[in-house]
Order: C-alpha cells, then structure tokens, then sequence
C-alpha cells in the first residue's frame, strides 16, 4: 500500500452482498475517503468476482479526493455454486460465523441485515456505524413496529391504518410490507428487525436521505437515535461516481440511444436488481409501452440462476413492432441514464436507491411498488413528495395491472397539467439535494462531522489499547493520522 494511505485514519465498511446495499455503503466509502479516510470495502468473494468482472475493481486503493478506497473480498466458506446463498435464513447465519474476524481498522460501518459486524466492533473495542440504506420514515417505522409502540396490522386487525409521529397516515398496505401479517417474506422481516436489537452499539446510524427530505421525521427520529443523514450518498460534488463503482452486472450501453431522442420523450423503466415480475404482468407492461406510443428504455435483467424464476420474454414481434421507439437492456447505467435530457419519467419498483436517485435527477416517476420499504417509498414519491403517479400499491393488492393502466399512467407522468406539476417537484427536490450535499449543506456538514468523530474515536481507541495489540503511529493525535495495527 502507498505510504500515503497508510498514514490515514482506516474504516472497514461491510456490506451486504446485494446491489442496492453495495452501491450505498461504496457510495459513503467514496465521500469518506474524499474527506482524508482510508476506506475498505469489503463483501463476499463470490460477489466480489462479479464486481471485478463488471466494474474495473483494482487491486491497489484507489486516490479518491484526500482520501483512498480499496477493496478485499472475503470467502463465505461456501462453494461457488452453492444454492443456499438465495435463502436468507441459511445464509445470513453464514455470513456471521465466517465474517466474525479481526480487522485492524478504527471504525467498521455496515448496511443492514448484518448486525453482527457492530458485534465484532464491539468485542474489538472500536467504534461502529451502522449506514440505514432506506428512508428515515421506513426506519421510523420498523423502530415503531419492534418496540411495540403503536398498533400495526396483525392477524385479527389486518387492515387498520397506522400513525406514526410526525408521518402521514398510512394505510395498512403503506408500511413496508415484511411487517404484514401475511408477508410471504417473513425472513426478510426477521433480518431486517435483527438491526434493531443491536441498535445501542453504533455511535452513529448514517442514513441515506437528507434532512430536507424528510425533515420531520428527522428530527423526531434524531431524539431518539444518533442519526446523521447523509444523502444523496450517490451525489457526490467531490468525487466523480464514475471513478470506482459496485455494479454486479456491467451495463449495456443506451446512452448512444438516448442521444438520438429528443428531449423529454423517453420513458425509463426499471424495477431494480431483485423484483421479478410475473409473466402475465410483463406482457402488459410491454403492450402499455407500445400502446402509450412513448419512446422507452426497459431494463430486463436476467434472473439469478437459483431465484427459481423462469427467464421473462417479450410478447412476439414486440421488439419489431417498437422499432427504434424502444431499447431493452439487460442492466443500464442507470445513473447516467436518469440524468439524461432525452428521460421524461421513471417508472420504478421504488427501492429506496432508484427512489433517491429520481429524486435527487428531477425526475417525474410512475410508482410499481412490490414489496418491503417499496410500498412505503411509493406512497411518499406519490403523496408526499408530489413527483409520481402510483400504478399499483404493491403487495399488499392482489391484481394484475392491466396494459389500459400502464398506458393512462405512462401519459399521466409525461404530458399535460398533472405532469408539468410532478416535474415541477421533482426539479424542486434536485436543487434541495444538490444543496444538501454541496460544501456546506446538511448532508456535508453531517459528513464532516462523522469523519472528525471517527478520527477522534481512533486516537482514543489507540490509547486504550496501549502497544500491545496496536500500533499508534506517528503524529498521533495530529490532523487525526493514526492507524491502528494488529501486531
Ligand atoms: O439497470 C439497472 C438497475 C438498477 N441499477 C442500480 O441498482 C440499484 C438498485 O437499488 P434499489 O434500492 O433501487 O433496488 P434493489 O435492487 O435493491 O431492489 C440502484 O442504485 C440503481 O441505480 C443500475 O445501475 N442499473
Ligand atoms: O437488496 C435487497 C434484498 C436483497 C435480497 C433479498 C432476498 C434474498 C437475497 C437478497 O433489497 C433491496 O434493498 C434496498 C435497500 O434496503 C431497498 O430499498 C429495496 O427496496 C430492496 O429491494
């Protein structure tokens, strides 16, 4: 490693393995780093092969700002084919017996669904942060729901509505749906609420929104958890994104595409890296696209080859009959893509990254909610945040959406009154992102204040842990460079 990298401040970030977990937490290694920290991010190897093939990983760290990222990849202790890696249940408990391992860091930082890594933290004696990678209101509510503070649905009240402090009402198919009675999820419910009962041990729960966002909520929920937002964590003014990216998959290109369109014409449409969708619904999805006579880009990845999914197809001579009107991609830049003039309006599963990245380009969306925080996301984008129009609810509604819906919600959010407005809002909520995480704004100022309390825990850590399993280096204590090392 370069002298350099080696005199800084080091944080361990863990995440996931799972796109809209990786690309989060690498987003908030990439901010730290630019503010002078040594980043490792770090997740499975058999993940990890796949963001080396996608995403140009090198094996040196990488200059980022004042800073350096790297990345190492641990094994978990499964073969590469190994099946069980789809079910959370089995392989939650995997990951924790073989992640449990010494490191010689100052702060390790995870994402959700992985609590033990504040555990090793704290048997470690360093201080851990936890990065939230959904909205404040969804934390709100999981926080609500694992305290029992106020009725949720249940088996004999299944849909009552729910108040939340400072939150609109929600329906009973508003709150994320893992906590539904009848969630066909019920692991992911318990993965998620894991984070709960280990709560007290990060000094710090960054999350991935901005206090303009969500600005009540914020506080409410900053009374009660040492919370700094952050976001939009894939915003970064100081460093380019295009610079070191956790894409599993690489992207095809549909920029050259997007070019050729005029301005506002194109509708994007993408339901992240897990939603799969039901046959029946995706050949409606397709007949609403050609109906609607609106250019499109439609993302159409492959399934994992032990989902148990079966491959999606497009209904016979659809691509013919879209033309040059439509492009179908297996993964898209989507960043790239959501900043593209020729793009109108979204239309997403609203996982809470494709949330934020729509909202933080002024992007107009059309809501297709699934599951878990996705329904909450949509009822904000759609009520709340006034940029959308909701084409489902989610889960929680048992209905196929019919290609006459697609298509009435494809021109809602590209023409007339009601689509100026959303757009309107949407470029309203761009420019509070922009200022949130631009010198000065929230989200910066919350950065730099979590980048000073990690350097000052790190000179404390190495003073309580004298010489003999760590080294303070030299200037101790100056301009935070210390570096704790396992001897
Ligand atoms: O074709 C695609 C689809 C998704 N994404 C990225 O994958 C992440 C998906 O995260 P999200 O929370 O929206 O959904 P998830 O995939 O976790 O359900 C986001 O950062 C997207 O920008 C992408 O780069 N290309
Ligand atoms: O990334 C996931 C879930 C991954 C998963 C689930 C089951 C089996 C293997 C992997 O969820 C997404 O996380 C985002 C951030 O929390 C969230 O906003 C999206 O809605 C989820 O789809």
């Amino acid at each position: 490693m370069g002298s350099d990298a080696e005199s800084l401040v080091h944080v361990l970030l863990v995440s996931l393995p799972a796109q809209g977990h990786v690309n989060p937490l690498l987003r908030l290694g990439k901010r730290l780093a630019s503010n002078g920290l040594l980043v490792t991010f770090t997740t499975p190897e058999s993940i990890g092969k796949q963001m080396r093939k996608a995403s140009n990983i090198a094996d040196e760290p990488t200059p980022v700002g004042d800073g350096f990222i790297r990345f190492e990849f641990f094994e978990d202790g499964w073969d590469e084919d190994e099946p069980r890696r789809q079910d959370f249940d089995q392989y939650l408990p995997q990951l924790e017996k073989v992640g449990k391992r010494n490191r010689p860091v100052s702060c390790l930082i995870n994402n959700p669904f992985i609590p033990w890594v504040s555990d090793v933290a704290e048997s470690l004696g360093l201080p851990s942060a936890m990065l939230w990678v959904q909205s404040c209101a969804c934390f709100a509510a999981y926080y609500h729901y694992y305290h029992g503070l106020v009725p949720f649905p249940s088996e004999l009240a299944m849909e009552i509505d729910v108040q939340l402090p400072c939150m609109p009402l929600l329906k009973h198919d508003e709150v994320p749906s893992f906590l539904y009675p009848t969630t066909p999820y019920p692991f992911l419910r318990r993965a998620i609420l894991g984070q709960y009962k280990n709560l007290d041990k990060p000094f710090c729960i960054l999350m991935d929104t901005f206090q303009e966002l969500e600005l009540e909520i914020i506080e409410y929920m900053s009374q009660i958890c040492p919370i700094k937002t952050v976001g939009p964590l894939f915003k970064n003014p100081k460093v380019p994104n295009a610079n070191v990216r956790g894409d599993f998959m690489k992207a095809d290109d549909c920029v050259g595409w997007l070019d050729s369109k005029p301005a506002g014409s194109v509708v994007y449409v993408s339901f992240g890296s897990v939603v799969y969708l039901k046959q029946d619904q995706w050949d409606e999805i397709a007949y609403g696209l050609l109906n609607s006579g609106v250019n499109f880009s439609w993302v159409m990845k492959p399934p994992h080859k032990d989902s148990g999914y079966t491959v999606l197809t497009l209904p016979e001579g659809f691509l013919e009959k879209a033309g040059d009107k439509g492009k179908v991609v297996q993964w898209s830049p989507q960043e790239q893509v959501l900043a593209h003039p020729a793009v109108a309006a979204f239309v997403t599963h609203c996982g809470w990254n494709s949330s934020m990245e729509a909202l933080a380009s002024g992007m107009s969306v059309v809501a297709f909610p699934q599951w878990g925080d996705q329904v909450t996301d949509a009822k904000y984008l759609v009520d709340v945040f006034k940029v959308g129009v909701r084409m489902w609810r989610g889960e929680g509604e048992d209905k196929l959406i019919t290609r006459d819906v697609v298509e009435k919600c494809l021109l809602e959010a590209t023409v007339g009154e009601k689509a100026v407005e959303m757009k309107r809002n949407a470029l309203k909520w761009k420019a509070a992102a922009e200022a949130a995480v631009a010198e000065g704004g929230s989200s910066d100022r919350n950065i730099q204040a979590f980048v000073d309390e990690v350097k000052r825990r790190s000179v404390e850590v190495a003073l309580a842990k004298g010489s003999k399993s760590t080294v303070v280096r030299e200037g101790a204590g100056t301009n935070g460079k210390v570096e704790l090392v396992s001897s």
